[in-house]
């Protein structure tokens, strides 16, 4: 498993070794000393999510600001690109992001540690989006950030032809600058 850096870093990606034979493929999805080592940590994880959504389907920035997440996503099918944004005011990269290409064919896993916003966006016909979480789902926690956000500012790489769509609750994200963020 290659353990590869970001501008932040705190967010890692994971890119497994993949070994193909005549029968298909075989790699480690997950490794808890390569995990706990790469990421300085050692989470435990309590959840495992599976989303499926079809091209231009933008989920996100979401976080709980009580019982932070740290997630680890990965795409098996289908591709997307996956933000970051670090949101903990105390961090020297507070309010910037990273986004990386996920998908079934690169494989590759995108840690994102607690104190962060997550959201992604397909860009493939659809995708298969898998994450573990290190702490439950808290709904009366979660928080939203508008996508769009003209401070953070991030570039979803969107195609020209592609315009994002929104679930009801993401389309009313509110500003970065109003937020309730982490210390
Ligand atoms: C996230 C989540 C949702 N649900 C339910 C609530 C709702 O009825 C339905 C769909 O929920 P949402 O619209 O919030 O799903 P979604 O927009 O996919 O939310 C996810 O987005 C990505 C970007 C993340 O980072 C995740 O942490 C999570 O917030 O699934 C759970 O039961 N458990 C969960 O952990």
């Amino acid at each position: 498993m290659n353990v590869l850096p970001t501008a932040i870093p705190d967010v890692v990606i994971f890119e497994p070794k993949v070994f193909g034979d005549a029968r298909g493929f075989f790699f480690e999805s997950f490794n808890a000393k390569v995990f706990s080592e790469a990421t300085r940590t050692s989470a435990e994880f309590v959840q495992d999510n599976h989303s499926r959504s079809t091209r231009g389907v933008l989920r996100g920035l979401h976080y709980q600001i009580v019982q932070p997440q740290g997630k680890l996503v990965r795409v098996v099918s289908g591709e997307v690109l996956d933000v970051a944004v670090d949101l903990r005011r105390s961090s020297s990269t507070f309010g910037r992001s990273v986004a990386v290409r996920l998908s079934g064919d690169n494989k590759r896993q995108l840690w994102v540690p607690p104190g962060f916003g997550h959201g992604f966006v397909v860009l493939s016909e659809s995708a298969d989006f898998l994450y573990k979480t290190t702490d439950f789902y808290a709904p009366a926690h979660e928080r939203c950030i508008a996508w769009n956000d003209p401070d953070l500012a991030i570039d979803w790489q969107l195609p020209a032809d592609l315009s994002p769509s929104l679930s009801a609750k993401d389309a009313a994200g509110v500003r970065f600058k109003d937020a309730e963020v982490y210390a």
